[in-house]
């Protein structure tokens, strides 16, 4: 049997570790299984086929055979089974859809159809049930608050204004680089805190809140994201046999939950003082409009009861989705981008000559210097293609059943776009593994998908909404990073690019690197 393959993999850790809870909740699994078969069976009679799969083992299905390098794996399988396939883990039916035109039907043609979720328990455990943005079902509740996120949060005005805001702390960042001079630094950690520092200043700069002002807040919540990122992306024998799940045999959920209330705790205290704060002041006295800061804009949505309202816990919600999805993500692309760059001195010395030219070694990098930085933005697509952050993109489920590529695609499983297999495909991409920006100077490609060979922020009515936000952060850090420094691995280290799958692509080692002084006058590093 194809791909039968269980060396290393994630059941065999589970399995030894749970073995009794397992035995004794043998017989529970076996009845879901029975129902689901006969439910898909009937799929058979009359409409098209569910799509090719690999055969796999009565009630546990595909699971002792998913490997960790679930990404790797799926090429694997799209090379034996075809563009689309399906496996089964226990009862639950997933499908894998692994070229663009397949992609185009389900995030333009069916768009609406494909427009849930099926998040996993520890997915609804960090979004208070799924009442976020990213893991919510599509209804009206979703389209409320992503119109919040898209027209109040993210709006032009609010980037706008916020300018400031990342302006004073990618300086910090290069000031507290340069105190480090000839040091081993973590990149991931730098640009992490970067990252957090600007989303916390922009969505509560106006806080006096002590949790959120405590020196070590911006530590806490590296760890808490990174935890929850961890955990959305484990597999996790309760979503796989939901008849199992209040055993909780890995502990997801328990971990889940404590990870949400270490945020929630943060998030109550802040609104909390916003509140009392607020009742101190006369109305007039809280800020004219470009002053506001989200939070505020976000309580004065929660009071009003017409047009657009929003209650406190799809605040809080939103705040996690803001922290959690705003943070992990351009991090990693930040520290893939770095490696990348740093291993192709060639284009290393591209992109340095490309600031000289448009910053000068007599100046920092500014905000309006970004949009000219053309083969910076061309190196950053690059990095995305090759190392798609989000490598499934975000589950897709449909809420009845439809039709792709010829096969059923029955209501209620779990749809995965697999990005990462579709971004290095030899049919779309020349030399797919060479890291080369020039390609992305000759073919113009934007991020929301228009040109699905390349999506790295999804596409469709789901598609990112933080894309204006990450796409100016990710070019302001490096462009600062790389013009007011040069940088050298630190000693013994080599060039390593291996990944660790999960709902992000990490890098598996940390880039540790040394940063040097590039720009002559010590002044601009101050
Ligand atoms: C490198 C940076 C980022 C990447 C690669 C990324 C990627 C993604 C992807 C692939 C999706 C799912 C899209 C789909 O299903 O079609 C998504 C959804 C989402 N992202 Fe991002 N993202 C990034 C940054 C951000 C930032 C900075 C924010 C907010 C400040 C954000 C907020 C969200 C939200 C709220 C959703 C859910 C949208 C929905 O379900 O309607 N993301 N992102």
């Amino acid at each position: 049997m194809a791909q039968l393959n269980n060396q290393g993999s994630w059941w065999s850790e589970v399995m030894s570790s749970n073995r009794n809870e397992l035995t004794l909740a043998i017989s529970a699994i076996i009845f879901t299984v029975l129902w689901y078969r006969w439910k898909f069976s009937s799929y058979s009679n009359g409409g098209p086929p569910l799509p090719p799969g690999p055969r796999s083992l009565p009630i546990v299905g595909y699971l002792p055979f998913l490997s960790r390098d679930l990404h790797k794996q799926f090429v694997n399988m799209a090379n034996t089974y075809g563009p689309i396939f399906q496996f089964h883990l226990g009862s639950k039916l997933h499908v894998v859809i692994n070229t663009p035109e397949l992609a185009k039907v389900v995030v333009r043609e069916k768009d609406e159809i494909f427009a849930n979720r099926n998040p996993t328990i520890a997915a609804l455990g960090s979004s208070y049930g799924g009442r976020d943005i990213v893991w919510s079902d599509s209804n009206s509740d979703w389209r409320n608050l992503r119109k919040i996120f898209v027209q109040e949060v993210l709006s032009n005005k609010n980037l706008e204004a916020s300018s400031c805001f990342r302006r004073d702390e990618v300086r910090k960042t290069i000031k507290n680089v340069y105190n480090k001079i000839g040091t081993s630094i973590n990149i991931s950690e730098i640009a992490f805190s970067t990252e957090a520092n600007v989303l916390t200043s922009m969505v509560w700069g106006n806080t006096s809140a002590e949790k959120a002002k405590s020196s070590n807040f911006g530590a806490e919540l590296q760890m808490v994201s990174a935890n929850i990122v961890v955990l959305m992306g484990q597999l996790n024998v309760s979503d796989v046999f939901p008849s199992l799940a209040w055993l909780d045999l890995q502990g997801v959920e328990r971990n889940m939950k404590r990870q949400l209330n270490h945020l929630d705790q943060i998030f109550t205290s802040i609104i909390d003082d916003r509140i009392e704060s607020n009742s101190k002041k006369s109305k007039h006295a809280v800020g004219n409009e470009g002053k506001k800061d989200v939070l505020q804009v976000l309580l004065e949505l929660m009071d009003q009861k017409d047009v657009i309202s929003i209650n406190r816990t799809q605040v809080k919600a939103l705040l996690q989705d803001i922290m959690v999805a705003g943070t992990e993500t351009s991090t990693t692309l930040i520290e893939w981008a770095m490696a990348e760059i740093m291993q192709n001195s060639d284009i290393l010395k591209r992109v340095q000559e490309e600031l000289e030219e448009i910053v000068g070694l007599d100046n920092i990098v500014e905000e309006s210097h970004l949009p000219k930085l053309q083969y910076l933005e061309a190196t950053i697509k690059e990095t995305f293609r090759l190392h798609p952050v989000v490598p499934f993109i975000l589950p897709r489920s449909p809420s009845q059943d439809c039709i792709v590529g010829g096969y059923t695609i029955p209501k209620g499983c779990t749809l995965f776009l697999n990005a990462w297999a579709i971004h290095r495909d030899p049919r779309y991409w020349e030399n797919p593994l060479e890291f080369n920006p020039d390609r992305f100077l000759r073919n113009k490609y934007d991020y929301i998908g228009s040109n699905l060979n390349f999506f790295p922020f999804g596409s469709g009515r789901r598609s990112c909404p933080g894309v204006p936000l990450a796409e100016k952060m990710q070019m302001y850090i490096l462009a600062s990073l790389l013009h007011s420094f040069d940088w050298s691995l630190q000693e013994g280290e080599v060039y390593d690019l291996s990944e660790k799958f999960g709902i992000t692509l990490r890098k598996r080692e940390p880039l540790i690197v040394v940063p040097s002084q590039r720009l002559p006058n010590q002044s601009l590093y101050m």
